[in-house]
């Protein structure tokens, strides 16, 4: 693990000492390493017994905010109790105790859905390395297991596709096209868990394109953290998930010392 940088260092301890605060994180990129097969991508486990401590303390609460689909998304990261979940980039929401909001595709949207899948099957046959993931209201376009100019014909093949199938948003993210029939972001995600949890600071760490409606969303008590290189809004900076599980490592041990204090009334 490597030091968390200065700034983020010295933001910490104010967000860490408010009464309610909200730690949301994405999921590849930032709490799993980037793998070849999405399915084999997992968190780090640094990162999951940070977030388990974090949850246990009074005042802490964890969500996580994915591209996935919740179903996936729930299994993979290990979560506390209590924690709530964020997924398909804003369209699912599970908060727990029943409260959630499920993708029902109406007979229109699956018809075009599969129209559009078919359609991407079709244009890829013939590219190798390439790889459809389905999700509930979309399909993914993967290329980080095909050849740089593989890659490319798949990208200028999602375009194509793209033009045939105007109602679905297209987004670019980490070697994958992605095509969604719900035009969520994570940033309603975002609003969701805070209507939610009414915390006093939100942090939120994430890496990827998608990431950025969340970081559009935040305020002057909120903490925003980009994972790698790139254009961002963000306020701070770390380079790896590696770092990810350094932050909610010194997160821990600095709120774990407020709860100290607030028990022992120093
Ligand atoms: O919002 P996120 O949690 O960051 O999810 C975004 C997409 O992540 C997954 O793809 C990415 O991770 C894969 C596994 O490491 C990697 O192979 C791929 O190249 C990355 O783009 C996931 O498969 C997508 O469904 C998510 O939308």
């Amino acid at each position: 693990m490597t030091p968390v940088p200065r700034q983020l260092h010295d933001a910490l301890p104010r967000f860490a000492a408010r009464d309610r605060i909200l730690v949301a994180l994405d999921f590849d990129g930032t709490l799993s390493p980037f793998v070849d097969d999405p399915q084999a991508a997992a968190p780090l486990p640094g990162s999951v017994q940070a977030l388990r401590e974090l949850a246990a303390i009074p005042g802490v609460f964890i969500g996580y905010i994915s591209g996935r689909p919740v179903a996936d998304l729930s299994r993979r990261v290990q979560p506390p109790d209590g924690a709530m979940f964020v997924g398909s980039h804003g369209a699912e929401i599970d908060l727990g105790a029943g409260k959630t909001a499920w993708i029902a595709l109406d007979d229109a949207e699956a018809a075009e859905l599969a129209d559009l899948r078919a359609d991407l099957a079709r244009e890829l046959a013939e590219v190798p390395g390439i790889r459809l993931e389905d999700k509930p209201a979309g399909v993914v376009v993967h290329f980080r297991q095909a050849a740089d100019a593989h890659g490319g014909l798949a990208v200028d093949a999602a375009r194509r596709v793209h033009v045939r199938h105007p109602r679905a948003k297209m987004t670019d993210g980490h070697q994958v096209v992605e095509f969604a029939l719900r035009h969520a972001s994570k940033g309603d995600g975002i609003a969701v868990l805070r209507d939610h949890v009414r915390p006093d600071a939100l942090l939120f760490v994430g890496d990827d394109t998608t990431d950025e409606d969340g970081f559009a969303v935040l305020g002057p008590d909120d903490v925003s953290v980009k994972v790698g290189g790139g254009e961002s809004l963000a306020q701070f900076r770390v380079g790896t998930p590696q770092d990810v599980e350094s932050l909610l490592s010194d997160l821990l041990t600095l709120r774990r010392e407020v709860d100290r204090c607030s028990v022992t009334g120093r």
